[in-house]
């Protein structure tokens, strides 16, 4: 029986070898020998059987307009069957119905990296992808002439995503392209006029930005596409579980550890509403420049200006070298147990791989915000090494996302987001590392590092204090950070007096000599912060009014 049709499989399949090759489609040489084993080998094992029945559910979901669902089973199939181009095309019309455009442009990259690599295995007989594109429902089309169309459709979800990113000459170059490949394919898998009207749409409102923004409104690709992220996806439950019971008390155990003088708290300004936030409280009065608690980094970054031990930040030509022992790994140390901390936390998965065009970037940086990209590739590390989602990390599973404002994406997220997960050898099919867990991670560094410039005002380091990080922001804070870069501790110090129950802030930016309305709205742009301080309070309707009108505002 099995035999019999395994031989069916492979008689149909030849046919449709000689087909695609006689036709002379777009990817002739998709189809080899080795396509044939995995074909029938994709047949029998039950992983990519699942896969292919995933496939089938999410399609039915789409088609009836749930998309939710839609993700979900893509996902599914992914996760059994990466090398399935298709799940990743589709699941990139899931997200662009759901309205996640930066994610629809990652998906169908992805679905054309996996035809891609699919050609160059061919080529090169090895063993060709698990791609289960000849299916039940026979059309009469070639392998060839799916994958033509497949790659096709993933252009054209990769444009329309592009457009609703508003990265407006990005999408008409994928147009064009497309429109320049009409002749070329059969069965063209969507209505053609669609893609006219989509190219035509962008190059007017490309013009009217022009108009009005200058000759430089809206960048390309390499810089940013604007899309709405309030720090979680829906599908991520993590940012509603970070207030629940087993968590709080871990910290109150964590800070009870480090400091007799506060405690942590759940707290709301009044105009927050019903939503609870982490804070510290003081538990006892507590005098003008008293240490309140001191608190060693969970992870430190250097950027490379002035030479600092990966570990723990220690500017290492003061201190005593030490370097990792593997041939061809440069990472320099303080000490052996400096670097046998790092070892075990990340350094283990990262040893040797070359990072330098993320550092490259990272040092072009003008804020120290552009350091949070160094922390994102030790976060999939610790990940990596402990076998876990990076957002489940312990360590930093409770601290709150940047929330508060519109969101603009750097494309360079995706090309980092690629060096990271080859470099420590991730699986694409291993949704614990996906690419919206990245955006995720990106979303809490941008909400909880402390970073400081070298003398020349270039972004140097930049630390991660998860428990610092439950103190909120005044305009008259009433403690500050004593940060003194070459003391593992970071301190908290206070400013006044500060009477018991009374909750701890500091301020989270340097603006000296600022107006009050200026400072209020600069900490929405830059921050995210809708500030609910006293100084404040006078520009609440304003902010809101603003936030309105821009629409969009910086992530930085
Ligand atoms: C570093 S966290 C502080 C701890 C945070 N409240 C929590 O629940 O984990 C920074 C975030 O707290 C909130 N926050 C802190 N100070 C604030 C203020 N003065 N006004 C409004 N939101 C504030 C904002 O959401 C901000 O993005």
């Amino acid at each position: 029986m099995e035999e019999e049709r395994d031989r069916k499989i492979k008689q149909d399949l030849d046919l449709k070898i000689k087909a695609a090759l006689a036709l002379g489609q777009m990817c002739p040489n998709v189809v080899n020998k080795a396509a044939l084993a995995t074909l029938a080998d994709f047949q029998s094992n039950p992983r990519t059987k699942e896969a292919m029945h995933r496939r089938y559910l999410g399609n039915k979901a789409l088609t009836s307009g749930d998309y939710k669902t839609a993700y979900c089973e893509y996902s599914m199939g992914i996760v059994n069957n990466p090398d399935d181009p298709a799940l990743w095309c589709n699941r990139s019309l899931a997200y662009l119905k759901l309205g996640h455009p930066e994610l629809t442009v990652v998906d169908s990259k992805r679905a054309i990296e996996v035809m891609d690599k699919y050609i160059d295995d061919s080529r090169n007989k090895k063993p060709g992808l698990k791609m289960p594109l000849i299916t039940k429902d026979n059309d009469g089309l070639t392998l060839g002439q799916k994958l033509s169309q497949l790659r096709l459709k993933a252009n054209f979800r990769a444009s329309q995503a592009l457009a609703n990113l508003e990265l407006f000459p990005d999408a008409i170059d994928s147009c064009e392209w497309l429109l320049g490949v009409i002749d070329q394919v059969k069965g063209v898998p969507f209505n053609w006029t669609d893609v006219r009207k989509l190219l035509e749409e962008c190059k007017k409102r490309l013009e009217d930005g022009r108009k009005k923004h200058g000759p430089n409104y809206v960048d390309r690709v390499e810089n940013y596409g604007k899309y709405t992220f309030r720090g979680k996806y829906w599908w991520d439950a993590r940012q509603e579980n970070r207030m629940s019971e087993g968590i709080f008390q871990n910290l109150a155990r964590k800070i009870s550890e480090i400091s007799s003088k506060v405690k942590v708290a759940k707290v709301t300004f009044e105009e927050w509403g019903n939503e609870y936030h982490y804070g510290i409280k003081a538990t006892s009065n507590i005098s003008e420049n008293t240490l309140i608690l001191e608190e060693v980094p969970f992870l430190c970054v250097n950027s490379g200006f002035t030479k600092r031990c990966d570990y723990c930040n220690y500017e290492v030509k003061k201190k005593v070298k030490y370097i990792c022992p593997k041939t061809g790994c440069k990472e320099t140390y303080c000490n052996i147990q400096c670097y046998q901390q790092a070892y075990n936390l990340y350094h283990k998965v990262m040893c040797g791989k070359d990072f330098s065009e993320i550092y490259k970037i990272v040092k072009t940086g003008v804020s120290t915000s552009s350091l949070s990209h160094l922390f994102a590739i030790k976060l999939f590390a610790i990940g990596k090494n402990r076998d876990i989602c990076p957002l489940d990390i312990e360590e930093i599973k409770h601290l709150r996302r940047w929330a508060n404002a519109y969101s603009t994406m750097p494309v360079v997220f995706f090309k980092f987001y690629k060096i990271i997960i080859k470099n420590l050898e991730i699986p694409i099919g291993d949704l614990r590392f996906d690419f919206w867990v990245y955006i995720s991670c990106m979303s809490t560094l941008g909400n909880n590092l402390f970073g400081d410039k070298d003398n020349q005002s270039r972004p140097d380091t930049s630390v991660l204090l998860p428990l610092i990080s439950l103190i909120n922001h005044d305009c008259e804070p009433n403690a500050h950070p004593t940060v003194e870069l070459n003391n593992r501790k970071w301190g908290l110090e206070a400013k006044r007096n500060i009477k018991k129950g009374e909750p701890i802030t500091v301020s989270y930016v340097n603006w000296p000599n600022m107006d009050d309305e200026e400072r209020c709205k600069r900490l929405f742009i830059q921050h995210g912060i809708k500030c609910k301080c006293k100084k404040c309070s006078p520009f609440s309707k304003l902010i809101e009014s603003y936030e309105k009108s821009e629409g969009v505002v910086a992530n930085t």
